[in-house]
């Protein structure tokens, strides 16, 4: 399972966790500023921002699954199987491979703003970083350290940039679809619930968190999308760090 959350109470925290039974061999991994990122038809790129995160280290390429970087934009790509689909080279357009995404954006782009310019130009291809490993179907995830954040899909349509209102992404639907079915969780509230039910009865407040018992129980991801975000939505605020990131992990690893 794999669930994402911008939180920024007042500094910015970019999450992500990757729930797998497998591993990849996946490490933490920062590329300096100025290291040489070959793309396969783009020119290469030798003096960018440095970025940090959780990647692949395939012979000296870093495979990023998720990184920010030194300007505080991060990035993450999350599963996006049957939906997700990658197009062939096209003239005129900035031709980066899937695998090479995260690179090339954290690289150049300090905000989602100038995220957005290069996505204008973007035409994500099907290359395959080697004949040993599988095309990731994703879709991503990028936010600034203002907490403004957009969601990127590739479908059969064509490439979305999706602003994202509420700042996390979890796995299929598309994201309008993920979107929209938060309209029927309207009446889940971190409040005691009112008794709309009949004023012919009584009810008791029998439990905290009552008024959230209608969130969805589920770990499927639509299911994780409206609790990540409720979550994210209701979290307390805290002044310290410490504080913030102990109240960021749970509502991850619990997603
Ligand atoms: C499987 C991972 C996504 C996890 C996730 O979102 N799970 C949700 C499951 S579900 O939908 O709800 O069923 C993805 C995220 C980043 C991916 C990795 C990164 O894209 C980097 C390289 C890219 C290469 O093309 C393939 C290996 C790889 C090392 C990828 C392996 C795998 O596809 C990863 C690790």
């Amino acid at each position: 399972m794999c669930s994402s959350i911008i939180f920024s109470p007042k500094d910015h925290y970019f999450g992500r966790n990757l729930d797998l039974e497998i591993t990849f061999g996946q490490q933490v991994i920062i590329t300096p500023r100025d290291y040489v990122f070959k793309f396969r038809d783009m020119p290469e790129i030798d003096h960018h921002y440095a970025m940090v995160g959780i990647a692949l280290n395939a012979g000296g390429y870093p495979l990023y699954f998720d990184a920010a970087n030194e300007k505080g934009l991060g990035m993450g790509g999350l599963n996006y199987p049957d939906n997700a689909i990658y197009y062939d080279v096209k003239e005129g357009k900035d031709n980066i491979a899937s695998f090479e995404f995260i690179p090339w954006i954290l690289s150049q782009a300090a905000t989602v703003e100038e995220a957005k310019k290069l996505l204008a130009k973007i035409n994500i291809t099907k290359k395959n970083f080697s004949d040993k490993m599988h095309v990731s179907p994703l879709h991503w995830i990028i936010a600034d350290k203002t907490g403004a954040s957009i969601v990127v899909e590739t479908d059969a349509d064509g490439m979305h940039v999706y602003d994202n209102p509420v700042g996390c992404l979890t796995n299929n639907p598309q994201f309008p679809k993920q979107l929209f079915n938060l309209n029927n969780y309207q009446d889940v509230s971190p409040a005691m619930p009112k008794n709309n039910f009949s004023s012919k009865i009584n009810m008791d407040g029998y439990s905290r968190g009552l008024g959230s018992r209608n969130l969805p129980g589920g770990m499927d991801a639509e299911s994780r999308f409206v609790r990540v975000a409720f979550n994210k939505f209701n979290a307390p605020v805290a002044d310290t760090e410490e504080e913030n990131i102990d109240t960021l992990l749970p509502h991850l690893a619990f997603s």
